[in-house]
């Protein structure tokens, strides 16, 4: 791994979208290039601040700023619907915001929530993407008491399974499992639903590159589009996450608006050579 130059002392943001957190860098004036070591070694919760995502706010020249977004696991990822809420807040007005998952745009109602267009879910097998093709309504594969999920993609890849009852499956045990099979190329983000009726669902997430988290954005919006298009919900419903409730319209022209709230746990400094070893 290439050396980095000195870090140096930088002034961060602890938020969280439903209990979803990040540490959060506005590098929007002054660069900053992390590496995998030093992201990992920040997001851990024993040796670090400790966050699901580290998110860098960064100069973009197609939108008012571009997030760049890592996992817990150092890895880099196209999506994170809770952590677009938290920055649309911190442009503090209705903006624009690229990923490497597509351009989003975004609106902060205060600074305790906002709405965000995902733009439009991909259900092709190689846009999920899958080794293979495959039926991505309800794919034929299954995991002991996990079968069929849905193929989703919303910037970043979700298996989404139907069940009855959320707690007869063990995400710890099968979560990482689904994970890593390699029927997923880029591994998958692994979500549990529950639908209620035709306006409510119960969600629990296994999050690729961070485990168990207390809200997924991404996979809300997912776990909507499939229910919609399996024929389950009606076009808004509201996805009900262990961190609280997060609201999907799958708009009649195809886009996937989420709205939700976000708050600023603290604020600190942090010398990041510290954490480049
Ligand atoms: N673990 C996800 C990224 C974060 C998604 C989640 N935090 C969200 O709010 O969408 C992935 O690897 O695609």
């Amino acid at each position: 791994m290439a050396k980095l130059p000195p870090l140096g002392r930088r002034p961060f943001l602890k938020m969280h979208g439903l209990g979803n957190d990040f540490v959060i860098f506005d590098a929007r004036t002054q660069s900053l290039r992390l590496n995998y070591d030093v992201v990992r070694r920040v997001s851990n919760r024993l040796t670090g601040i400790g966050c699901d995502q580290l998110i860098v706010m960064e100069p973009s020249n197609r939108a008012d700023v571009f997030m760049r977004i890592y996992n817990q696991d150092g890895g880099e990822v196209g999506a994170c619907g809770n952590a677009s809420r938290c920055v649309a807040t911190l442009v503090g007005h209705a903006c624009t915001i690229e990923t490497r998952g597509g351009l989003l745009s975004a609106t902060p109602d205060g600074a305790s929530s906002a709405t965000v267009d995902m733009g439009a879910p991909r259900f092709g097998w190689d846009e999920i993407p899958l080794a293979y093709p495959m039926d991505t309504l309800a794919m034929p594969v299954a995991w002991e008491g996990l079968a069929n999920p849905a193929g989703v993609n919303v910037g970043n890849p979700h298996a989404v399974f139907f069940v009855s009852d959320l707690a007869a499956n063990d995400l710890h045990t099968l979560g990482p499992k689904i994970e890593h099979d390699p029927l997923f190329p880029e591994r998958v983000n692994v979500d549990v639903a529950l639908v209620q009726d035709r306006q409510t669902i119960l969600l629990r997430v296994w999050e690729r590159g961070a485990g168990l988290t207390l809200a997924c954005g991404t996979g809300a919006c997912a776990t909507a589009a499939a229910a919609i298009r399996r024929g389950l919900t009606d076009r808004r419903v509201t996805v009900h996450l262990p961190g609280g409730p997060l609201t999907i319209e799958w708009t009649t022209d195809n886009r996937l608006l989420m709205t939700g709230g976000v708050a600023t746990a603290f604020t600190g400094e942090v010398d990041l050579d510290a954490y480049a070893g």
